[in-house]
């Protein structure tokens, strides 16, 4: 089986010449570090060597627990944000047809996402749709406390214990939480809920190889084994001791720490040419954003969808402020085969691509459009995906966990803390009178006032 493969040529052209293998002793010295556990942020290591840990009887474990949830339940709804949910429907979306919500697949329950915002329509919406189905719910939580995740599982517990009895519903309500503490341990216990661990030693937005997203991706119908192994072959192919140049990971490390050190691009995008990768450029948003965003540094993760966005970024991404750099998931070949039909009248003029496949006109959009932003000053990364499948999802998966850790150490910051999003939590309690935040509430309206 080939790996995922990186082309780096349409980038280098920006570095002086020598520059990316200029990282390698930098490289070295942070796989080292995260190898020895001597790099900052050391305590959350799990993630690092977390693929090929995983034995086949735990994987059955998620396994059985995913088969009592679908044997029971016609809809799931994941409860979680950040890296609770994102790498979970990343995933699900990457594999699944693009309008499951509509095909009615009798062999799968419907997957659905929420806890990741707090949007009164949307939770609203969400339980008149719950009404009178057979749901069930994965709680999702590594603290156990965050707001969006408590406040819509608190309503999803009570609406599938009216609608099933409690007794039912602790068959078909499961947490992935901490061990020991959080509230979503708390109830989890005190219910008698089945339960998952997310490792101390894994953060969250590199939790989507824990139960954290191999239960939701099991439950989807996907499978987890495959996933693993993937990310396994991958954990070898980007192992400290490969070579530079033949290590995806330090290569992709070094070139986009080259285009900001180097190069002024202050900004990655992360592109990709199939409407169903989506996520998987939200969770890498996450994963280098809260990794490298810190001490005033860091490169913006950003994404877009193409050819789509095209029609809406691609004037800034062809002659706006060149900051900017894109990074581009190629998928080589599709899962389906579409032929592009001929037209007797031709009105449209799209006759000459009759009997073409849809995804040769794709490749040819692609194409001509890495032509066109390079030679605007765009640098190109791109990232060869073989097919859509389990295996090579997992594969990009630990591509870019293992190449986020190493670039964040190349950027000086603790890849694996996320202290800056306590403030807007802080705020959030003062200004809803939360218990124990007397002094912040006081304090906010003071400053409110003064501002008004
Ligand atoms: O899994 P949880 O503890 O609920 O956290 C969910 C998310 O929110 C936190 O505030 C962090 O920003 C994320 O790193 C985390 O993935």
């Amino acid at each position: 089986m080939k790996n995922i493969s990186l082309d780096i040529t349409k980038a280098a052209q920006f570095l002086t010449e020598g520059a990316v293998k200029a990282y390698e002793p930098k490289v070295k010295a942070a796989q080292e570090a995260l190898e020895n556990g001597t790099c900052p942020g050391n305590d959350f290591l799990g993630w690092l060597h977390l693929p090929s840990s995983i034995t086949p009887e735990f994987i059955k474990e998620i396994q059985d627990c995913a088969d009592v949830l679908r044997a029971n339940c016609e809809v799931i709804v994941v409860a979680g944000i950040g890296g609770s949910y994102l790498g979970a429907r990343a995933v699900i979306e990457a594999l699944g047809n693009s309008f499951a919500w509509l095909v009615g697949d009798s062999n799968n329950p419907t997957i659905l996402f929420a806890g990741n915002n707090i949007g009164e329509d949307y939770l609203a919406e969400l339980t008149d749709y719950l009404k009178g189905k057979r749901f069930g719910v994965i709680n999702i939580s590594k603290s156990g406390t965050t707001t969006e995740t408590a406040l819509t599982f608190r309503l999803l517990k009570k609406q599938c214990e009216e609608q099933r009895g409690k007794e039912e519903a602790k068959k078909v309500i499961v947490a992935v939480t901490d061990a020991r503490k959080g509230a979503a341990r708390t109830c989890a216990d005190k219910e008698g809920y089945t339960s998952f661990i997310i490792p101390d030693n894994v953060g969250g937005r590199f939790s989507v190889l824990t139960p954290v997203g191999l239960l939701p991706i099991a439950c989807a119908g996907f499978d987890i084994a495959k996933l693993v192994a993937g990310a396994t072959d991958m954990e070898k192919a980007c192992g400290k001791d490969v070579p530079f140049e033949e290590n995806p990971a330090a290569i992709y490390a070094a070139v986009r720490n080259g285009l900001y050190d180097e190069a002024g691009k202050k900004i990655e995008i992360m592109v990709n040419y199939q409407p169903k990768l989506h996520f998987i450029s939200e969770w890498w948003k996450q994963l280098f954003g809260e990794s490298e965003g810190k001490d005033g540094k860091g490169i913006f993760p950003a994404s877009c969808d193409f050819t789509t966005d095209l029609h809406s970024m691609g004037q800034w991404i062809q002659e706006g402020e060149r900051t900017i750099y894109e990074t581009v998931i190629s998928v080589e070949q599709p899962n389906r085969n579409l032929l592009f039909p001929n037209d007797d009248e031709n009105l449209d003029g799209l006759n000459f691509l009759a009997g073409k496949r849809v995804d040769e006109v794709n490749k040819m959009a692609e194409l001509g459009t890495r032509l066109a932003h390079v030679d605007g000053g765009v640098p190109n990364i791109r990232i060869s995906v073989p097919e859509l499948n389990e295996y090579y999802i997992g594969q990009l998966i630990y591509f870019f966990e293992i190449a986020c850790g190493i670039s964040g150490n190349l950027l000086g910051v603790n890849p694996f803390n996320q202290p800056g999003v306590e403030a807007y939590k802080k705020n959030m309690f003062a200004l809803l009178d939360k218990p124990g935040y007397e002094a912040d509430s006081k304090a906010i309206k003071e400053r409110l006032a003064k501002e008004a």
